[in-house]
């Protein structure tokens, strides 16, 4: 622990540095200022003017360029998008102030820990970051990894972790290696489920909330639409460069569209028996040692649908066969992954899709419901069809590393939904919230 004195000594003397000011980079700015710690940072030199202007009234500096952040600060965290952070890192690099700390936000570690070793001077220390969670999150109680990779100077990494604790996050130590292999297991899995849903909705030109309690209605469907819709509204550069510069990610992915493929390729030759089997053992390896409470539960997810309609007495949900609620339980067996070890690491979105997959397979008769559906009900074959092509779809893209594709592929999905996307983004941080506060009391019970 360092001596209160010590940090309010840092705190006159120590300037912090972020370069690219987009919505992680204002965040930590924010933060940081708002704590008392003297902050500089930049975007591309194209938006000095104008964010000069937008800062006005915030306590931090704004300057032309990532060389004049580097040449004045003690502490520099680079901001900016995981797929150029090679020729950014280059480029600043030499204007690194002697005897400073760098550190990235990208979400994968690898390519940016690389560049760091590759062009860096050999004086400074490097100490990386990674707040889990999206720029409209609170971060207080939220983790943020901390990677002490290269430190010559003890008061290096003291002085990181005084400077992020404004953010009040819960911190994580790993190694960039770790931090790679769980993010794949949990943040790329989750976003290629999620895509997947966009995309077959996209392509059926639906709404799913628009067409009554017939399908697509209650907790469990809210929380596909909203989480689904919340991804889309976010920038595709994020997704596609945590799932393309992760290899691991690219094996999690692939094997979420393999375990998708051969479910249906179950559910439409009739075969009960086999489907069972596979469930079941998937849920005796994910959920076997489960003993406690849920993480969530049916009820609380049911205030938040996009849906005007009001149900009729009378009206019935079908059951749907939840395939690509199934796929993951199924993914994390076939990969031996426990998706409970990674819980302290893991993302708002990653511990709701955790949640959502738990209620189904523990509650009771639910598993049972579901496989009846999958093989008996044909009203969403069509749907889980689309499904699967959408994952397969994605599971290409990253795996082909074409960030052309992806962003195509994103933007034509976010633009069906834009007209819908401020109403789902208010309904969803409603519903996020509920969830964290209530899983996160479950978690500390
Ligand atoms: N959004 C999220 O939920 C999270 C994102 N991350 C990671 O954090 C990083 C930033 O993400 P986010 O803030 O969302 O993305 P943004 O696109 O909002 O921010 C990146 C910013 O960096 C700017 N930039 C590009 N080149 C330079 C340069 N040479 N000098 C200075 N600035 C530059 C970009 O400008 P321009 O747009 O013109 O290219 C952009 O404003 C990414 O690597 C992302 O993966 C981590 C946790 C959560
Ligand atoms: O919670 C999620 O998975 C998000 O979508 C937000 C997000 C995106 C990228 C990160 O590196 C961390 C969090």
């Amino acid at each position: 622990m360092t001596e209160p004195s010590v940090i309010e000594e840092w705190k006159r003397t120590k300037t912090i540095g972020i370069i690219g000011m987009g919505d992680m980079g204002q965040l930590y700015a924010e933060k940081f200022a708002h704590h008392g710690w003297k902050v500089v940072c930049c975007d591309r030199e194209e938006r000095f003017e104008e964010l000069l202007e937008t800062s006005k009234h915030q306590k931090y500096t704004v300057l032309r360029n990532g060389h004049l952040v580097s040449r004045v600060s003690d502490y520099i965290i680079y901001s900016v998008e995981a797929e150029i952070i090679d020729k950014i890192v280059k480029e600043y690099s030499p204007s690194t102030k002697i005897g400073s700390i760098v550190g990235g936000q990208t979400s994968c570690k690898s390519p940016e820990i690389k560049a760091f070793e590759k062009y860096l001077p050999p004086d400074v220390d490097i100490v990386s970051v990674h707040s889990l969670h999206g720029p409209r999150v609170d971060p207080e109680g939220q983790p943020l990894v901390l990677i002490k990779h290269r430190c010559h100077d003890k008061e290096s990494f003291p002085l990181v972790e005084a400077v992020v604790s404004s953010l009040k996050s819960k911190h994580v130590y790993l190694t960039y290696e770790e931090h790679d292999r769980i993010t794949a297991d949990t943040q790329a899995v989750t976003h290629a489920a999620f895509l997947s849903m966009g995309v077959a909705w996209y392509k059926k030109q639906l709404y799913p909330w628009t067409i009554g309690v017939n399908r697509w209605y209650g907790g469990f469907e809210n929380v596909k639409v909203n989480i689904s819709l919340r991804i889309f509204s976010n920038k595709w550069h994020v997704y596609a460069g945590l799932a393309i510069t992760n290899p691991a990610a690219h094996e999690q992915i692939m094997q979420y569209a393999k375990s998708a493929t051969e479910l249906y390729a179950l559910f439409v030759q009739n075969k009960k028996e086999e489907l069972k089997e596979r469930l079941y053992a998937a849920k005796t390896f994910v959920f076997g040692k489960q003993t406690g409470l849920l993480l969530l539960d049916d009820s609380i997810l049911e205030g938040y649908s996009l849906s005007k309609h009001v149900p009729q007495e009378g009206e019935e949900t079908l059951p749907n066969s939840h395939l690509s609620l199934l796929a993951i339980v199924d993914s994390w067996h076939q990969l031996r992954i426990n998706p409970y070890d990674h819980i302290i690491c893991s993302t708002p979105l990653f511990r709701i899709f955790l949640g959502v997959t738990e209620y189904l397979f523990m509650t009771p008769d639910l598993l049972e419901t579901t496989i009846g559906a999958a093989i008996n009900e044909t009203a969403f074959r069509a749907d889980d069809l689309e499904f699967v092509i959408a994952a397969r779809s994605w599971s290409s893209i990253v795996s082909f590393e074409s960030y052309d594709l992806y962003r195509r592929q994103f933007k034509e999905v976010q633009d069906f939904f834009k007209p819908m996307l401020p109403e789902a983004n208010k309904i969803g941080n409603e519903m996020i919230k509920t969830i964290l506060r209530h899983s996160d009391r479950k978690n500390s019970s």
